[in-house]
């Protein structure tokens, strides 16, 4: 195990009888910062579902320390649709409280836009509150699958600083899938697959 991070290591993993990944092995210590690349369909995000204990149907071992608190950003903002933005980081019962969400909503630019319901956000809004609800349960690890894709240049740039930012704030390891070569300014180390 490597230092309070994700040690995971897959020897096969299959949907039905397609083999998707075979020898894989990915060590992330506390802390670090490491992105996931490589083409479409490779297996970036069954990686990142495995290392999220969402998908445990694969043959290999994945260790996590227990008491790491793990959030994930997913490709769609997966929001839920009958919650507005700020009911939505509320109800993950979140460390700061009410305040913290506000200030949250408020730095990824939804200031304005909280009581706003998913369906009357754009894609970028909705990502953004995805990545807020995410941020503000205050991890010990950031999944982050392709979460910036579709957000215009200004707007990422301003997501990766505000990554880069709560980072500096209170460190937390960080593993993102990503097809952009500007996030791999914000990682320690690049796994291609
Ligand atoms: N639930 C599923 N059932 C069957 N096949 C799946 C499922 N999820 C993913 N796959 C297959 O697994 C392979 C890897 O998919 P995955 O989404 O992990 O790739 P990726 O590298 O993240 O791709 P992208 O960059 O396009 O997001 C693909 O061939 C895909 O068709």
């Amino acid at each position: 195990m490597c230092g309070g991070g994700v040690d995971l290591t897959i020897e096969r993993k299959q949907f039905g009888d397609r083999l998707i990944l075979q020898r894989f092995a990915l060590c992330v210590r506390a802390g670090e910062a490491v992105a996931l690349t490589g083409p479409s369909g490779r297996g970036k995000s069954t990686v990142l579902r495995i290392v999220a204990g969402l998908d445990r149907d694969f043959h290999g071992q994945r260790q996590l320390d227990q008491a790491v608190r793990v959030t994930m950003v997913f490709q769609e903002p997966r929001l839920l649709p009958w919650r507005t933005a700020r009911q939505s980081l509320l109800l993950c019962q979140p460390p700061g409280g009410a305040e913290a969400v506000a200030a949250m909503l408020q730095a990824v630019g939804l200031a304005g836009a909280e009581d706003l319901y998913p369906a009357q956000m754009s894609l970028g809004m909705q990502r953004r509150a995805a990545l807020a609800r995410a941020l503000v349960m205050q991890p010990d690890l950031l999944i982050l699958d392709e979460a910036f894709a579709s957000l215009d240049q200004t707007t990422a740039e301003a997501m990766r600083a505000l990554l880069r930012s709560e980072r500096q704030r209170r460190p937390f390891t960080l593993l993102m899938a990503t097809h952009s070569p500007d996030d791999l300014a914000l990682v320690d180390r690049v796994v291609a697959l």
